[in-house]
């Protein structure tokens, strides 16, 4: 679906970011050629006309489409008021849909409202409502009469009404009266100026539409007064709140409206950042408490607490309307989602936290996806010494390293950062690692200058590079999925498919790793003193610098008849040729094959005995019991 924004004003600005956001190909035309990115001829290659002119120029408008645009085109109306122009479109010979969007093009979407007031039967006139609700939009239906009906009520009184008092105040009224205002004036008085310097002409249809019902307010301002004089403001009240419930929370809209203010003094200025800040804390609140709705919404749809896509489109689309720094800005967002979800996990029941090596979308992660089926919250480590401090500290209760790649080897920093830090290795788990090449456009390989990604993923796709990409300059990351961030429209990361689709990254190779079969094994630690299960043992050792050392600890093995499944040797970090040696024997070594080993060694530490396993069944049971208890709980509420 192609679609063209005719008008590129405020209104033609916001729809043309709003569908390119969302991945349409989308391009606006407008009289003023600075504006203008297609010529008038090329409007004729768009399915989709969004008609965003000024309500006075709609006429005009559809004639020149009708002689520039393919006939089978959908014309997108979204004028303030309807009656005047359906003739227009009626007799335009198009397919056309009206829509009124209830916002500035200032405005969010999300929450803003759009009328639906003619949607043909046309599969893309369908798509266009679903992308608004999709956004979050509160979408609702009326006719096209109702519509101006509704419209002469809602918009025309309450423009009737500010523009009154802006006309009674405007002797009185300068700036320097703000200072005397009551928050509740303030608030109409800046909305009074809203309108006041927009366009008039769009006020002048509105207004009009409200003939009748002006002067059924100028009736009902008659009767309040009638009240008053009459003693009767408590009746009058009461009447009123029968009608007007919920008028509490409402000091936000206030204190939002004293923002508007310029304050001039350090003290006043002081003030200004004091209300900015308790306005941006009662925000996050909200914010929390709208997570906490959408945890209780997730778990009776059986969904995933974080979702990375949601996360990192919102962080860019964020960024992109700022001129703060985008990496300081993207930070503060990212904790305000965390502490977010961390009140999802809270009501999903959900306490233990598992650390990952991130950021999202690399395969640590996927291992993780597959043993808890992404319903627990991920801590992502930029190392695997992190993943295991993280356990270590208590600040998660699993960690999932790295240990070995089929065609790689031994993960090292793994293994030198259980040797240093005190966790307790209880499973291993499999996952296949599939690699990708993957860019931010479809691009030719010939193009690609760049290529980034973890030096273990890089080392596996070495032929289809040779082969391929011989002209590429290789950039290491520190995970497959941090190369995504460093993308430009000329180079290409070497990613899992899951991170592909979580940056909506264009695949350009799918499975360009040497092996066809490559698959990584994973630890799986926690801190030391839970249950042991399985028959694998994970142990360091050291031996005297003595001819046959080494051999006398692996006649151990050879002896009570224990298959060793693996054998690194690492520097001791003393001194040059000092190695400590790492095994996996295939049991659980008991009391005396322990003693034996004491013996025989200079030192041992076991790291874990361990299992194989393909799900923590340990989480699952656990947060089907804390999430019915929270059903119980809310149910109760
Ligand atoms: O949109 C959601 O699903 C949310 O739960 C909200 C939110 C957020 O804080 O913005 C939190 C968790 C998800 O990972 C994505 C986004």
């Amino acid at each position: 679906m192609k679609i063209c924004i005719y008008g590129m004003g405020g209104m033609g600005s916001f729809f043309k970011n709003f569908f390119e956001n969302r991945g349409y190909f989308v391009k606006g035309y407008d009289v003023v050629k600075e504006k203008s990115e297609i010529r008038l001829e090329e409007v004729k290659n768009f399915d989709v006309i969004f008609l965003c002119v000024p309500m006075d120029k709609i006429e005009d408008a559809v004639s020149e489409i009708k002689e520039t645009a393919d006939k089978n085109a959908l014309l997108v109306d979204i004028a303030s008021v309807k009656k005047p122009f359906v003739k227009i479109y009626e007799s335009s010979g198009f397919e056309w849909m009206s829509i009124h969007p209830m916002f500035g093009p200032d405005s969010e979407i999300g929450l803003s409202n759009v009328i639906v007031v003619r949607l043909p039967k046309d599969e893309r006139a369908v798509r266009i409502v679903e992308e608004f609700r999709k956004s979050g939009a509160i979408v609702s239906f009326l006719s096209l009469e109702e519509h101006d009906e509704e419209m002469a009520k809602i918009q025309s009184t309450s423009h009737f009404l500010l523009l009154t008092l802006s006309y009674y105040l405007r002797e009185w009224f300068n700036e320097e009266k703000l200072k005397i205002l009551s928050p509740i004036s303030l608030t109409l008085i800046k909305l009074a100026s809203r309108i006041i310097n927009q366009d008039w002409k769009m006020y002048e249809y509105i207004l009009e539409n409200g003939r009748e019902v002006r002067k059924e307010i100028i009736k009902a301002a008659s009767e309040v007064d009638r009240f008053i004089e009459e003693g009767k403001v408590q009746e009058l009240f009461d009447y009123l709140r029968g009608a007007f419930k919920n008028g509490k929370n409402t000091t936000i809209i206030l204190d939002s409206a004293r923002t508007t203010l310029t304050p001039n003094s350090l003290e006043e200025l002081r003030g200004y950042i004091k209300t900015v800040d308790s306005l941006i804390l009662r925000l996050i609140e909200k914010r929390v408490d709208a997570g906490r709705r959408i945890a209780l919404e997730k778990m009776k749809r059986n969904e995933p607490i974080e979702v990375s896509e949601v996360e990192y489109f919102k962080l860019k689309e964020l960024t992109s309307k700022t001129s703060l720094d985008a990496g300081s800005v993207s930070s503060i967002f990212e904790e305000i989602m965390s502490l977010t979800k961390a009140e999802e996990y809270k009501v999903a029941g959900v306490e233990k936290k598992v650390a990952v090596l991130g950021p999202a979308g690399s395969f640590s992660e996927e291992a993780a996806l597959k043993l808890i089926d992404s319903k627990l919250p991920l801590i992502y480590c930029s190392s695997v010494e992190e993943i295991v401090k993280a356990v270590e500290s208590g600040k998660a209760d699993f960690g999932i390293l790295p240990i070995e790649n089929s065609i790689n080897g031994t993960v090292i920093p793994s293994l030198d950062a259980l040797l240093k830090h005190d966790v307790e290795v209880f499973a291993e788990t499999e996952v296949e690692v599939n690699l990708n090449l993957a860019a931010k456009k479809l691009i030719d390989l010939k193009d690609v200058e760049v290529i980034y990604s973890h030096p273990q993923a890089v080392s596996q796709c070495m032929t289809f590079i040779n082969n391929y990409l011989p002209h590429a300059e290789i950039r290491y990351t520190r995970s497959t999925s941090d190369a995504v961030s460093l993308l430009d429209e000329k180079s290409a990361a070497i990613v899992s498919e899951n991170a592909a689709k979580i940056y909506r990254l264009q695949i350009l190779r799918r499975s360009i790793q040497d092996a066809k079969e490559n698959v990584t094994r994973f630890y799986v630690v926690r801190r030391r003193g839970g249950e042991v299960r399985g028959n694998v043992t994970a142990l360091f050792f050291g031996v005297e610098d003595k001819p046959g050392a080494l051999f006398s600890v692996l006649e151990i093995f050879k002896r009570r008849n224990i298959n060793l499944r693996k054998l690194e040797s690492r520097p001791s970090g003393i001194k040059l040729g000092d190695y400590i040696f790492f095994v996996e024997a295939e049991k659980k070594l008991e009391e005396e094959e322990l003693k034996e080993l004491k013996e025989r060694t200079t030192f041992y530490k076991v790291v874990g005995v361990f299992e194989k396993i393909d799900r923590l069944n340990v989480f699952i049971s656990e947060r089907k019991e804390s999430s019915s208890s929270e059903d119980r709980r809310a149910k109760e509420a």
